[in-house]
Order: structure tokens, then sequence, then C-alpha cells
């Protein structure tokens, strides 16, 4: 029951996916540079940037994006970028990585001068996330289902968005359906993550002003993504 025309959404979503991934080099980097504190802040902050340029190119592969008011185009990936950003290294921390990333990555996040209150939200997304164990079309459509939220802050014309999302939302209901029979509550834990992500949005804000505190090094754009 999944159209030929909505076969084709999923396949240009899925392939902007797939070919927008963190280069190696910054996940190997992961496994190789040493451990001081400054040295794995200065891989999550390179984690971050490429996770920020990774967004942009994946956002204009999503049908419509670019037909939508420009401005409207700029708040919707720093509106949704936490989030993008949180949904996308779940997949990378998920187990299904090689084996070791994933504690490696979590070591260097404990020692990087973030701290505990910000840490367990954020894992616990991580192992909420891993437990639904999403095939990489779901993964790809609720990251854009993420970034097509319409209210978020200064979007002028919230209808367009709310349409453009409204079309993804409809495809990824009926790959839930199809992907999981026996869960029907499947898609509404799905968009139940969304609910968790957004409270993340909250920590990070946090996290980036204690780090600002400490005078720590952004990126040109980390700081204009976050207004920081
Ligand atoms: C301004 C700034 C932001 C981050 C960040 O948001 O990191 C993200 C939070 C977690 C989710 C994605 C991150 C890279 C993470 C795995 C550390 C990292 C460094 C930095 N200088």
């Amino acid at each position: 029951e999944i159209t030929k025309e909505q076969q084709a959404l999923v396949k240009s979503i899925v392939d902007a996916y797939n070919r927008h991934q963190i280069p190696q080099d910054v996940t190997k980097k992961l496994l190789q540079e040493q451990y001081s504190a400054e040295e794995n802040f200065l891989l999550l902050t390179e984690m971050a940037t490429n996770q920020v340029q990774v967004l942009v190119e994946f956002t204009k592969n999503i049908p419509g994006f670019l037909s939508l008011d420009r401005e409207d185009q700029i708040a919707l990936l720093k509106g949704s970028a936490v989030e993008a950003m949180f949904l996308r290294s779940a997949q990378v921390l998920s187990k299904r990585m090689p084996n070791g990333y994933t504690e490696v990555l979590k070591e260097r996040v404990r020692n990087s001068g973030m701290s505990e209150e910000f840490m367990t939200p954020m894992f616990n997304f991580y192992k909420s996330i891993d437990e639904l164990q999403m095939v990489q079309e779901e993964q790809a459509l609720l990251t854009a289902v993420t970034i097509l939220t319409p209210d978020r802050p200064y979007v002028k014309d919230y209808q367009a968005v709310e349409r453009l999302q409204e079309t993804m939302l409809i495809v990824l209901r009926k790959l839930c359906v199809l992907q999981h029979p026996q869960d029907p509550q499947y898609f509404a834990r799905l968009l139940g993550r969304l609910t968790e992500l957004r409270t993340l949005n909250h920590y990070h804000a946090e996290m980036l002003t204690s780090w600002r505190m400490n005078d720590q090094k952004f990126t040109p754009l980390l700081c204009e993504i976050w207004d920081v």
C-alpha cells in the first residue's frame, strides 16, 4: 500500500541519509587520540561540527525543503540541529557500531568537561533509541520529521512546513506498520522519542553555557548554528 511516489520519496531520503555519514577519519580518531580532557573535548567539537555539516547536506535533499522560504529553511535548521544531532549520534553510538567505538565515545564524552547532569539524559536517550532497533528508512524519515517540525522559533510559513512534515509522517507510519506488524504501537513509540528529544534541547543549551563559561573553544559553524 506504499505508492510508487512514496517509495521514491523514501529512497531519496535514505540515499541522502547514507550519503552524508560521519567520515571515517572522525570516528577513527575516537579510537586513536589520547584521553586528555582537552583532547576529548576537541574530538567532540570536531564530531559536532561534522554532524552539523552532515545535517545541512541531508536537509537540502529532503524533497520540498529547498522550495520553502529561505529564512524558514534557516529557522528549521537552527531549531532542529540539536535534536537531529542527538538522533544521528544515537545511531553512531548504537550497539550496531563496530565493538568498542560505543564505549570509547562514551568514555570521551564522560571525560570532556561535560557534567554528569547532561550525561544521564543523553545516555538514557541513546538507550531508548537503541531499544527501538530502527531500520535505516525509519532513522532517515524520523530525522526528516524532526527537521520539518513547524513550531520552531521564527518560522513564518507554518502551514508549508506542516504539509511537508505530514507527507513524511504518513510514509513513516506505513513503513512502521509494514516493518513491525507484531507491534502496532511501534509508530507511536517512535514519535514518543521525538518528545524525549525535545527535552535534550534544554540540557544541550545548559551544556553550551557551562562550556562557554570555562572558555572552551567552539568552531565558527557551531557558533553560528547555536548563536553562541
Ligand atoms: C559547542 C560544542 C557542542 C558539542 C556537542 O553538541 O556535542 C554533541 C553532544 C552529544 C551529541 C552529539 C555530540 C557531538 C555529542 C556526542 C557530544 C560538542 C563540542 C562543542 N564544542
